[in-house]
């Protein structure tokens, strides 16, 4: 029976808001930084001052540096990063920044990094802009609110997607000892010159959690695994899982600065349905949680997944119906049928996502597969493989 304790790195969201936050106020210390490498291509990038800021597949680092950059008078850089990142929307945030008076080109295509970025003295502070996109584009421009002479009202139109995200940013926000408020569809975040000295604590990633929830749901009645550090109270929306999971017999309980997963029940429902607008990171573990028990499930609010690492509904569907599932995607929702047959020796694409390594990877315990790209998780937890060889999984590298 596994009885096991992990150690996972910091939250990759949390640092990079941290990371930017730091280059504006150098006040702010922070401890358990994300090892990842978004969190890596992210400090790099406040560095530089001008020329070629690359941040490879990270969104947030995209996103937020282009806001940052934006607001840095004296530093002209072109902002670029993998082909994918070529193919993923950054409009809606340079509108809205050039709205409030940022000079953003694009170098290629329309709507799409490369952008080169002259930074400017921001100095109008009222914005609109949709907010069922990206959270990231609203937390990019919250993040230099409080550093802008005349601090920032933002009017968000359409469905707020990944609201605990922006929550997040608010959060830290105010750790750091910064007002804000969000009423209805409008944040406001008052301007300030400096804030005092603090050590910011980075909570360790949920999303990464995440994987380790659908290793101990696969396993036997009286598996229990700690993970750490982690808080009851936490500024990250995909701690969740720890409500989701109990619908395949996980509990959680919380101790100081760690949770205790533990198997307690095998009987589960034959078929749920959960809306993860909210959560969307944690959509591939769900599913792939679900395809190893048998369940059936119904995912809504996955409009966001086809503009990720990869269209996550195409992928799931592929790598899925290789292993068997009975599997069926719309842009923005995803059902699989319970099922007990599952393929064995299939290799499974990730599509530089990181998240398709780790979901597929607990399915080890229930069929032999392989993993193609292992490598790929390093884009938010570097230590994956060699946490999952210390519970005793064989992870052989091709
Ligand atoms: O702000 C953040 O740290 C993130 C927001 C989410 O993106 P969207 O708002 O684009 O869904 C999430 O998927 C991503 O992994 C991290
Ligand atoms: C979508 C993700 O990251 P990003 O958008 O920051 O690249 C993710 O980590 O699942």
């Amino acid at each position: 029976m596994l009885k096991a304790t992990v150690k996972i790195t910091g939250s990759k969201s949390e640092s990079n808001r941290l990371l930017l936050l730091q280059a504006l106020y150098p006040t702010i210390a922070i401890e358990n930084l994300s090892n990842s490498d978004d969190a890596d291509v992210m400090e790099k990038g406040l560095q530089i001052e001008n020329g070629i800021v690359d941040i490879h597949h990270a969104g947030t680092a995209m996103r937020f540096l282009t806001a940052y950059f934006a607001s840095q008078e004296n530093k002209e850089v072109i902002l670029t990063g993998s082909k994918r990142m070529t193919e993923r929307p950054i409009k809606v945030l340079v509108d809205a920044l050039k709205e409030l008076g940022a000079d953003i080109s694009y170098e290629n295509n329309e709507g799409y990094p490369p952008i080169k970025v002259k930074g400017k003295k921001l100095v109008k502070n009222k914005v609109s802009l949709p907010a069922n996109i990206s959270s990231q584009y609203i937390s990019a421009l919250l993040l230099i609110a409080p550093n802008l002479e005349n601090g920032l009202e933002l009017e968000l139109i359409g469905e707020i997607t990944s609201v605990p995200y922006i929550k997040m940013t608010l959060g830290l926000l105010s750790q750091i000892g910064v007002e804000s408020s969000f009423e209805g569809n409008t944040i406001k975040v008052l301007p300030q010159e400096t804030v005092p000295s603090s050590t910011q604590v980075v909570e360790s990633d949920w999303s990464s959690a995440s994987y380790f929830y659908s290793i101990v749901s696969l396993c036997d009645v009286g598996t229990e695994l700690t993970l750490s550090s982690y808080n009851k109270n936490s500024l990250q929306g995909d701690s969740v899982l720890a409500e989701i999971y109990k619908d395949f017999g996980v509990e959680t309980s919380y101790g100081e600065h760690e949770v205790l997963l533990r198997k307690i029940a095998s009987e589960t429902n034959k078929e749920i349905e959960i809306d993860l607008a909210n959560a969307p990171d944690i959509a591939q573990t769900i599913v792939v949680s679900c395809f190893g028990l048998g369940i059936g499930c119904h995912l809504t609010g996955l409009h966001t997944l086809k503009i990720k690492e990869t269209d996550r509904l195409e992928a799931l569907k592929t790598e899925l119906g290789k292993l068997g599932a009975p599997i069926y995607v719309t842009d923005k929702s995803l059902t699989l049928k319970p099922s007990d047959q599952i393929n064995k020796d299939v290799a499974i694409d990730t599509y530089n996502d990181h998240r398709m390594a780790m979901a597929f990877a607990p399915l080890a315990l229930k069929t032999s597969l392989f993993i193609n790209d292992a490598e790929v998780v390093s884009k938010s937890y570097p230590d994956f493989w060699k946490d999952l060889e210390s519970l005793k999984f064989q992870v052989k590298n091709s």
